[in-house]
């Protein structure tokens, strides 16, 4: 909405421009005035709306034409006058100004016009039914006025026209030909529909119209009223009200209502209140509300947001199976401009057995585009209605950040450790996945989300992701593990393949020629860095061929202080086991543990950490072995 409004005066000299203006401001008619006032502005708390206001008037005898251009450029609604006792003033109106006016305005941004017959105190009858064919005929006009300078009639009301119609246009809303509602709108109002209907039954009951009234004009409705509106409803349209709700129909109709009786605030009320600007797009300042993301820090969902986003699961998840069918996808996603999941996103994240994306699956989604695209996320829960469900300033408030360091703090030589607080441990964890071609990375993604070998190879090429996740539990704590495979024929690695918590590299028991990549890029990337490495000797069912490399698997990782090679496959019966997840979660929660020169079996156990820490652990470490049953 804007902050302030131009108003411009014109129209044929004499008709009473100057007269209007002095008798709005001083309240009583001048006997004389000057050719033209000097401009006014009118301060916001004594205009209807609000809003600081400006009034300009004109003058022929005082202004030269480019003078006239110039202010109509600057306006933002022009008050064309003529004078009703006088023919020629009223035909200047179609004859002069109003090509005058479309000839300085581009087509696409209009200013709003409105007639203003003044002198009405000296004619008996009315000039509408001449003023009426050329509102037809102009859709610029957004509507007339009959007033009196002399005798106060109708004055505040013409400027409160004026300045209704720049903040709330009628021109996006409707359409007065059809005596319609235009499309844009109707699209809108439908979101704004589904948005507000929030368990998704198609109607909107008496809580749901409560919240809606409350969000948008921040007073509840008296329940009178309430079956009043349901009343108006039931009396003009069939299946307006079911089930003593109102429908989408109804809820259209309403707000058709709404703009014919000149009310369009009300709908502009709505529409703004769910973001959308006056072109009834969704605004840039709703959808991308200012985040600015410290560097070295993550992005996570509040757990509100979690809470929330469970709710928008709940209610599309119509048959309670707890997984999203195409169907219910794709009304979840009805309140969005474009569909924003490809067929990628099944391969992403856990699927049930039909392939859908289950209740797990979903959430985990949700977590990986906040951690990878931030911006994308609020975008996404700006089209949910996020801020207006959960009553927030803005999406924003759906984000925490977090510092990328461990969150635990510890400090070896005097065997202090510091625990952060709660609320600022990180949920979410990247472990990057490396190795040669055909190395088995892919598969390696593929069986954290539970999919064994022969899964696997139903999946098409072009539905193929590059990453997974999924949730483990470390020490009793549920933790989201984001894997994320980088293209291996690259010569450089750029900052993002090399920027993670963990780092898997992968090679093939089977392939002599793939550990020599492994080892080449740990030399090159890793050895120097703080970021653990993990070794995966993937294949492990196949036959174990001798690496051509100088060093053997396991005395390269002995000589590098790295856990030895873990032998993994896929090929199972069974869901794969998620032992391997979990511990590179770990080691990615808890690096400096991890960077420790130890064996696998005892790592965890002779990790050096204080009596008391290890005492907490311990204790988690149970509750998660009890969980895990
Ligand atoms: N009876 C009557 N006379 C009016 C009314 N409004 C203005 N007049 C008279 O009409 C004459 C012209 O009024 P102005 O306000 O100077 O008209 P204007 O449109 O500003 O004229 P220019 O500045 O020359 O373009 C003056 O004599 C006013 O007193 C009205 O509502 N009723
Ligand atoms: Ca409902
Ligand atoms: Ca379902
Ligand atoms: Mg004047
Ligand atoms: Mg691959």
């Amino acid at each position: 909405m804007r902050k302030d409004v131009r108003i411009l005066l014109v129209g044929e000299p004499k008709v009473g421009k100057t007269s209007l203006i002095m008798s709005l401001v001083s309240e009583e008619f001048p006997d004389d005035v000057p050719l033209r006032a000097e401009e006014i502005t009118i301060p916001a708390d004594v205009t209807p709306e609000r809003v600081p206001t400006h009034i300009v008037d004109y003058s022929e005898a005082e202004q030269s034409d480019e003078q006239l251009y110039q202010e109509i450029s600057k306006a933002n609604v022009i008050c064309i006058v003529y004078s009703v006792n006088n023919k020629k003033s009223i035909e200047k109106v179609t004859s002069h100004w109003i090509p005058l006016i479309n000839d300085r305005t581009d087509k696409d941004s209009r200013v709003p016009l409105i007639l203003v017959g003044n002198k009405s105190d000296l004619v008996e009858h009315s000039s509408m039914e001449t003023i009426l064919p050329i509102m037809n005929q102009y859709s610029d006009i957004e509507t007339c006025v009959e007033c009196s300078a002399k005798n106060l009639k109708n004055i505040s009301e013409l400027f409160y026209y004026a300045q209704k119609a720049v903040l709330h246009p009628t021109g996006p809303l409707y359409c007065p030909e059809e005596k319609e509602m235009k499309p844009s709108c109707i699209k809108a109002l439908t979101r704004i529909f589904k948005v507000s209907d929030l368990d998704n039954d198609g109607i909107l009951n008496d809580n749901e119209l409560n919240f809606f009234q409350r969000t948008c004009f921040n007073t509840p409705l008296a329940p009178q009223a309430l079956e009043d509106v349901k009343n108006v409803v039931r009396k003009n349209v069939t299946d307006g009200v079911k089930n003593n709700g109102l429908t989408l129909k109804g809820f259209l109709f309403l707000h058709t209502l709404f703009i014919q009786r000149g009310r369009h605030e009300t709908t502009w009320t709505v529409l703004r209140r769910f973001g959308y600007g006056d072109d009834l797009e969704l605004q840039q300042e709703y959808l991308f509300p200012l985040l600015k993301i410290p560097v070295d820090c993550t992005t996570e969902l509040s757990h509100n947001t979690y809470l929330f986003l469970q709710s928008v699961f709940d209610k599309h998840d119509k048959d309670r199976d707890c997984a999203l069918s195409p169907e219910e996808v794709k009304d979840l996603f009805k309140v969005f401009p474009y569909m924003p999941w490809g067929p990628d996103v099944n391969n992403t994240v856990c699927t049930n057995d039909q392939g859908w994306i289950t209740y797990q699956g979903y959430l985990s989604q949700w977590t990986l585009t906040t951690y990878l695209d931030v911006q994308r996320c609020l975008e996404y829960l700006g089209y949910l209605g996020y801020s207006i469900i959960c009553e927030q300033e803005s999406q924003a408030a759906a984000i925490t950040v977090h510092l990328k360091s461990s969150p635990l703090t510890i400090v070896t030589r005097n065997k202090r450790i510091d625990l952060q607080k709660k609320q600022t441990q990180r949920s979410v964890f990247r472990c990057n996945i490396l190795g040669a071609r055909g190395s088995g990375k892919t598969s390696f993604l593929q069986a954290f989300l539970g999919r064994n070998l022969q899964k696997q190879r139903k999946i098409r090429e072009d539905h193929k992701s590059f990453y997974s996740i999924n949730t483990t539990y470390v020490y009793g704590q549920e933790k989201y593990l984001l894997l994320h495979e980088v293209m291996p024929d690259m010569d450089f690695l750029s900052e993002a393949d090399l920027a993670c918590d963990v780092v898997c590299l992968v090679y093939d028991v089977n392939n002599p020629r793939s550990f020599e990549y492994c080892a080449k890029i740990y030399k090159q990337y890793f050895m120097d860095s703080k970021t653990p490495c993990m070794v995966i000797a993937s294949k492990s069912d196949l036959h174990e061929a001798r690496q051509h490399y100088s060093l053997t698997p396991l005395d390269f990782c002995r000589k590098h202080k790295l856990h030895p090679p873990q032998p993994w496959t896929c090929n199972t019966v069974d869901a794969p086991g998620k032992e391997l997840y979990t511990k590179l979660t770990t080691m990615a929660m808890y690096p400096h543990m991890a960077q420790a020169n130890l064996k696998s079996s005892t790592f965890w156990l002779r990790a050096s950490v204080g009596a008391t820490v290890f005492a907490v652990l311990g204790f988690a470490m149970y509750r998660a072995i009890i969980k895990q049953r």
